[in-house]
């Protein structure tokens, strides 16, 4: 059998009623011209123009390169809420086999990274009452839910682990035709099995360099606000944040359907890598900016706990991925997250949020995808 026909989810067929009538592409405006009433896509000049930052530039024995390096990263954080750097320290060879890896897992057959549990009563009751909450819960961006409304899926990976679709969707722009592994740092879920020995090496290796990258441009932008790193070292410890792995499959509507939908991400920071095929757009000026693949770089954005513990200084920037008709994409994302009691208060006065736990957090952002089909974020939050 060939990998689609083993691998692969089943988008079309779970999602019949979101699908049909749309094979035919003409017959509808296309989905990016229906979602930018504020901008366009850009065009390839405008490619370039997110800062690039040499961050081996920290380690200059000339203070002024470090000093003008920090301040590169602040500025970027505050106009940009993204940036990308090239010279992180972390080995083409560990990103190679991380990819390798990543691959590797997401070629299991589809029936592997999900495994069917009844409907019983009590299921759907348990469900309905929210004690097995993590089975409709969505993912740290609030974009991307773990298991299917219409099959509800259980992951021989881990609970809440393999996600695939969007399970809350209820039409097309509210979809994300990708498939992904969250993999929260505390355990490692599948990887934890002997046949994923390799896997759990690998991503190990992976999240301690780019955490240790993560803290280190933390502690920059905490900085340049007068504040330590000790909050940040104190409340995102290693086991609190999250790898996700994600693949975005070869899609048949690529005007009609995104790779993954528009969103912010939930966290304090975020450090992807992203392979050669491209799609990342972030939001700037009201355009859609493509962000160029570049096998050197890691791409950096802050997150929506960085905006609201900086008071806005700096801005989590919506980002979508753009589904690719003929190729398979893939892209891995590390979080840095607090611990689920982590009280986010702004550290500069008046404050624009409201004081709020990462645990209240994440529960409205499931909350809302679940009503709305999409997540409000930091709105919700509002003095
Ligand atoms: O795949 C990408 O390039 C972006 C992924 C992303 O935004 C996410 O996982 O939150
Ligand atoms: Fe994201």
């Amino acid at each position: 059998m060939d990998f689609a026909s083993t691998s692969e989810p089943p988008f079309e067929k779970a999602y019949r009623t979101l699908f049909v009538d749309k094979q035919d592409e003409s017959i509808k405006p296309h989905l990016f011209n229906q979602v930018l009433d504020d901008g366009d896509v850009d065009d390839d000049d405008k490619k370039c123009e997110l800062p690039l930052i040499d961050i081996s530039q920290l380690n200059d024995y000339n203070k002024e390169r470090c000093l003008e390096c920090k301040r590169e990263i602040v500025r970027a954080s505050k106009e940009w809420g993204f940036f990308q750097v090239v010279n992180h320290g972390i080995s083409r060879e560990v990103l190679v086999k991380t990819r390798e890896e990543q691959v590797k897992l997401f070629r299991q057959p589809f029936e592997s990274k999900t495994k069917e549990i009844s409907r019983s009563r009590l299921d759907v009751k348990k469900m309905m009452s929210g004690s097995i909450t993590n089975s409709i819960s969505s993912s740290t961006d609030g974009s991307c839910s773990s298991n299917n409304k219409v099959e509800m899926k259980k992951s021989i990976f881990g609970d809440d682990i393999y996600r695939w679709g969007a399970p809350t969707a209820t039409s097309l722009d509210h979809f994300s035709w990708s498939e992904a592994f969250h993999i929260p740092l505390s355990s490692y879920g599948a990887a934890s099995h002997p046949q994923f020995k390799d896997l759990r090496f690998t991503m190990e290796e992976f999240a301690m360099k780019v955490s240790s990258l993560a803290e280190r441009i933390v502690e920059i932008l905490a900085e340049s606000l007068g504040h330590g790193p000790e909050f940040f070292k104190e409340n995102c410890l290693p086991n609190t944040c999250y790898l996700r792995l994600n693949r975005y499959p070869p899609c048949p509507l690529p005007s009609q359907v995104f790779g993954l939908m528009p969103h912010t991400d939930s966290d304090f920071l975020t450090v992807l890598y992203q392979d050669h095929v491209g799609g990342l757009q972030l939001v700037k000026n009201g355009s859609w900016i493509t962000i160029k693949p570049n096998p050197d770089v890691l791409v950096i954005n802050i997150g929506d706990l960085f905006q609201a513990w900086s008071n806005d200084v700096y801005k989590s920037i919506e980002h979508r991925v753009i589904a690719n008709r003929q190729v398979e994409r893939y892209s891995a994302a590390y979080f840095y997250c607090p611990s689920y009691d982590t009280v986010i208060r702004s550290c500069v006065e008046p404050p624009i949020y409201r004081d709020f736990n990462f645990k209240e957090y994440r529960e409205q952002v499931q909350e809302d995808v679940r009503a709305v089909g999409y997540k409000v974020g930091l709105l919700r939050f509002l003095q």
